[in-house]
């Protein structure tokens, strides 16, 4: 049976990639999907964006809704500190299992936990069944009729506390218009606007921050 694209993407990087390097991993899959495949990763110049958040928050507990092939979890769990985790939520068998592989290659398998189904399943059970007490940062790259349920279900769960920060990929494309009218009509959220580019294209994107306030 012919190969998906999220396998050939991981053939890449298993057979031109650092074992145990995340930075080598990011890199290798950036340079097949500009050169070779277009595929859906946050990429480098969004991707610069999500380290400078992650590190501006430096969390001990993140969120990322749509693993996909596991390119934005090696990318933020590469700058966690001793002890900080990832959980990240996908919800395709597909991609969870290249991202499985693409996440232990990169040798940041003890910092990532992967869950597999659907979020608004998966949120639910964060503090009980995944010990999570609240979340510090979350990164919305998921399906984008899914940022604004989600976000308000992060907070009816009580998932965020005063200062967590969310990040939302794809606010112009595919954009997530519902997601920015909330958090930007909201008194609990402070917005910030990132204007950026659709990943390995010359097309409009943008992230948006949105900081609880509580
Ligand atoms: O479904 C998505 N989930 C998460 N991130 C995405 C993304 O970054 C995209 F560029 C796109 C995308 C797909 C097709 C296009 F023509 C343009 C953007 C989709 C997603
Ligand atoms: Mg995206």
């Amino acid at each position: 049976m012919n190969q998906s694209k999220e396998q050939r993407i991981l053939n890449f990087v298993l057979q031109n990639a650092v074992r145990g390097d995340p930075c080598s991993v990011v890199d290798t899959i950036d340079k097949y999907c500009s050169q070779k495949e277009w595929a859906m990763n946050v990429g480098n110049e969004k991707g610069e964006i999500l380290d400078k958040t992650v590190e501006e928050v430096n969390p001990s507990v993140a969120l990322e809704l749509g693993t996909y092939c596991g390119y934005s979890a090696v990318r933020i769990s590469r700058l966690l500190k001793a002890g900080a985790r990832l959980l990240t939520v996908e919800f395709n068998p597909e991609f969870a299992a290249i991202a499985k592989q693409m996440i232990e290659f990169a040798g940041v398998q003890d910092k990532v936990k992967l869950l597999e189904g659907p979020s608004e399943e998966i949120i639910p059970q964060l503090k009980k069944k995944y010990e999570v007490d609240t979340l510090d940062f979350v990164f919305l790259d998921h399906w984008k009729d899914r940022y604004r349920p989600d976000t308000i279900l992060l907070q009816e769960c009580n998932l965020l506390r005063k200062g967590s920060v969310l990040l939302a990929d794809n606010v112009i494309f595919p954009g997530a218009p519902d997601f920015l009218d909330y958090v930007r009509k909201s008194p609990h959220f402070q917005c910030t606007y990132y204007p950026s580019h659709l990943e390995y294209m010359q097309v409009e994107d943008a992230m948006e921050k949105a900081v609880f306030l509580g």
